[in-house]
């Protein structure tokens, strides 16, 4: 009603802004995969909200387009001058969301993408965003730890770390209430249909508004 008056007054329909999309689950789900597909197809519907991490930078990362590779005492300044929307520790490292990362997607009519771990789902869930909120899980444990392990990036004790935080991930996602869709990667092709699917009302929304 409220938009409608609005687009009466400046004679121009006026939409809403797209809803962001939060993508969870535990480390090696595949969320990552699965998300550079959706922006390699759909490079301007969306946009990924790129977060701050003190963790190091893994080879191939760039600074800007995978993280913002920060100190920990850079961090913090930024998280008490209240930068950012969400913050989180998770397995040792410091993640955060800042309020400037999804402003620049939100600028350019995209949908904006976070990818953020469980407790970043419950911050985001006391903020106005009102995301589309997403879980990638894993087959099974074992799988899991298996695609952990070929991918090559963690020690023996982050992998522990990442292991331990994705059993709590796995019971988190059955909680009723937490998620809109939770999708089980198990063949990535598949999965990637499903999640193309889940997304396709705000696909079609964003072209309309981008035309
Ligand atoms: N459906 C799948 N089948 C087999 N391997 C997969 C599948 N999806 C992803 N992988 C592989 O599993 C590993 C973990 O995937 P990815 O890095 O995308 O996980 P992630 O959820 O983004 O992890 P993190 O939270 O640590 O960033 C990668 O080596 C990826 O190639
Ligand atoms: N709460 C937040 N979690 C985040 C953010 N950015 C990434 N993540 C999550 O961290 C883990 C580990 O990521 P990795 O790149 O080191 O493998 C993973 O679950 C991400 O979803 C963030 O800004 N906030």
């Amino acid at each position: 009603m409220l938009v409608r008056h609005i687009s009466n007054l400046i004679g121009r329909p006026v939409m809403a802004k797209p809803r962001p999309v939060v993508v969870s689950g535990p480390s090696g789900a595949g969320k990552s995969t699965l998300l550079k597909l959706l922006l390699e197809e759909y490079d301007q519907v969306f946009g990924f909200s790129v977060s701050h991490t003190t963790r190091n930078p893994r080879p191939g990362e760039e600074n800007g387009r995978d993280y913002y590779f920060v100190s920990r005492e850079e961090m913090l300044h930024g998280i008490d001058a209240g930068e950012f929307i969400e913050n989180a520790e998770f397995s040792g490292n410091i993640y955060g969301t800042s309020k400037k990362a999804v402003q620049e997607v939100q600028a350019r009519n995209q949908i904006c993408i976070l990818d953020i771990d469980m407790q970043g789902v419950r911050n985001i869930k006391k903020t106005d965003l009102c995301p589309i909120y997403i879980s990638i899980q894993p087959p099974s444990f074992e799988i899991l730890e298996q695609r952990l392990r070929q991918r090559k990036t963690e020690t023996e004790e982050s992998l522990q770390k990442r292991l331990a935080a994705a059993k709590l991930d796995m019971e988190f996602s059955k909680e009723p209430g937490i998620f809109d869709e939770v999708l089980i990667n198990d063949v990535l092709e598949d999965t990637y249909i499903r999640l193309r699917s889940v997304l396709s009302e705000e696909i079609q929304r964003v072209r309309a508004l981008q035309n």
